[in-house]
């Protein structure tokens, strides 16, 4: 529906978009997404012919962008932008009825029955007909985002374009439009080509995306495909990171402050009396566990084992193990690359917690407890395995040191395997 070839635009003798190609298909919701000044607002300029391009080829439903008439574009494409000053002394349903002109001759126009229908039914569409004896000016930020799409609309385009559409709406807002936008490409097949600034948004709403740079297409595909932490953080040059959204199946960006990221503490300390082992640490650790009371994931201060008396009320960031009937362990202590491993049998139980001190994906985590769990069943195969508990800082060592780590953890696997801990160091007292 849209396709662009080699494009080349900018302004004087400035280029500012680079031999820049994709291909928008009908029906799809594509995101644009990129730095600020990397040539967003300019592609969409040349899109609407606003701006004449210096190289390349544009074309909309089939037809360069060059032959049509303006009147005639507009009728094909619309475009939904975040500053509509001019029209706020006009009433609802005189702005969304502007969106008619396109379809009007001459410079004297009225509406007749089908302008006056379609008016009617985008106002109904997009949840503004209340409003529509009222000035524009007196309705909120996103209810007025709600009329200028219904404008967009009314225009009966086959492409519509939009340039920060959510930009000063709430979250809820947010929402509620991309929502909207994506039904109507679903439910009328309109083409959809969306400049957006929030990665979450676009991961969330669009079925492919563009990542521009210096006016220079950096990646393009799926939002799983192309929101990857090295794309945007070399993008952004700032530190991003994917992860999987809980119900969803699309990428979740998120970013760590550099307070966080510098924000220090003792990695671990061991607090042993009759009662109990205690285990913590300066900041919590990132911790994905078997344990059923509360997510697979989360943040734990403290480890508590208990030898005796009965559990006291739990910290708020605790973990406690009940293994009175059983002994408490230390197996294998690896300081050297910032890695410990705790094994704590409870009779016939094994309950194994690894405590690192250093940077691991949750992949990477989840890894670690499959090493773990093989190295214990050959080191104690009379055991099985009931509890796994893997707990990382995220301080210390770079994200690069992802597979620094899991070399050291498998070096002490195999240590583990290999026999090398006796099966009576398994029961050795700390
Ligand atoms: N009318 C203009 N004349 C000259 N240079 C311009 C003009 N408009 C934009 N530019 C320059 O072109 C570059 C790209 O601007 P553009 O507005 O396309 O970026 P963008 O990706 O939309 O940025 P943002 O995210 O900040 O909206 C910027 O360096 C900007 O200064």
């Amino acid at each position: 529906m849209i396709k662009v070839e080699s494009l080349e635009a900018g302004y004087g003798n400035r280029r500012i978009v680079n031999d820049l190609s994709f291909l928008v298909e009908k029906g799809e919701v594509y995101g644009v997404l990129g730095p600020n000044g990397s040539g967003k607002t300019t592609l969409l300029k040349t899109l609407t012919q606003a701006l004449p391009f210096t190289k390349g080829k544009i074309a909309v439903a089939g037809k360069p962008i060059e032959n049509y008439q303006v009147k005639e574009l507009a009728r094909v494409m619309a475009l939904l932008s975040q500053h509509h000053e001019q029209s706020f002394a006009y009433t609802v349903k005189e702005v969304v009825a502007m969106g008619r002109y396109p379809h009007k001759k001459g410079l004297f126009h009225f509406s007749d029955e089908k302008d006056e229908q379609l008016v009617e039914e985008m106002m109904e569409l997009m949840d503004v007909t209340d409003f529509k004896e009222k000035p524009l000016s007196m309705l909120s930020g996103g209810e007025q985002q709600r009329v200028f799409l219904a404008r967009s609309l009314v225009q009966e385009p086959e492409v519509l374009l939009l340039d920060e559409p959510t930009n000063h709406l709430d979250i809820s807002y947010q929402i509620e439009l991309m929502s909207r936008i994506v039904r109507l490409a679903g439910e009328k097949r309109l083409t959809v080509l969306a400049v957006l600034h929030d990665v979450n948004l676009a991961s969330m709403f669009c079925d492919r995306l563009l990542l521009l740079n210096d006016g220079k297409k950096v990646a393009e595909g799926t939002p799983g495909y192309v929101l990857k932490d090295e794309n945007l953080s070399q993008m952004y040059n700032t530190r991003l990171i994917e992860s999987t959204h809980p119900t969803v199946p699309k990428p979740l960006i998120t970013y760590e402050p550099d307070h966080y990221r510098s924000a220090n503490g003792t990695f671990i300390r061991f607090k042993e009396t009759d009662a109990k082992l205690i285990i913590e640490s300066g900041a919590p650790w990132r911790v994905i566990t078997t344990r059923k009371n509360g997510p697979a994931v989360r943040w734990i201060k403290r480890f508590t084992f208990l030898k005796e008396g009965i559990p006291g009320q739990k910290e708020n960031q605790e973990l406690i193990f009940d293994i009175r009937k059983g002994r408490c362990t230390i197996v294998k202590e690896k300081h050297s690359g910032g890695f410990s491993l705790i094994l704590v049998l409870n009779e016939g139980e094994v309950t194994v917690s690894a405590f690192l001190n250093g940077r691991l994906s949750d992949n990477g985590m989840f890894h670690l407890a499959t090493l773990i769990a093989g190295a214990v069943k050959a080191a104690a195969p009379g055991y099985s395995l009931c509890e796994m508990c893997i707990a990382v800082t995220g301080m210390g060592g770079s994200w690069g040191g992802e597979n620094a780590i899991m070399e050291s953890a498998r070096d002490l696997v195999n240590e583990i395997k290999k026999g090398e801990v006796k099966r009576e160091d398994l029961y050795e007292k700390r």
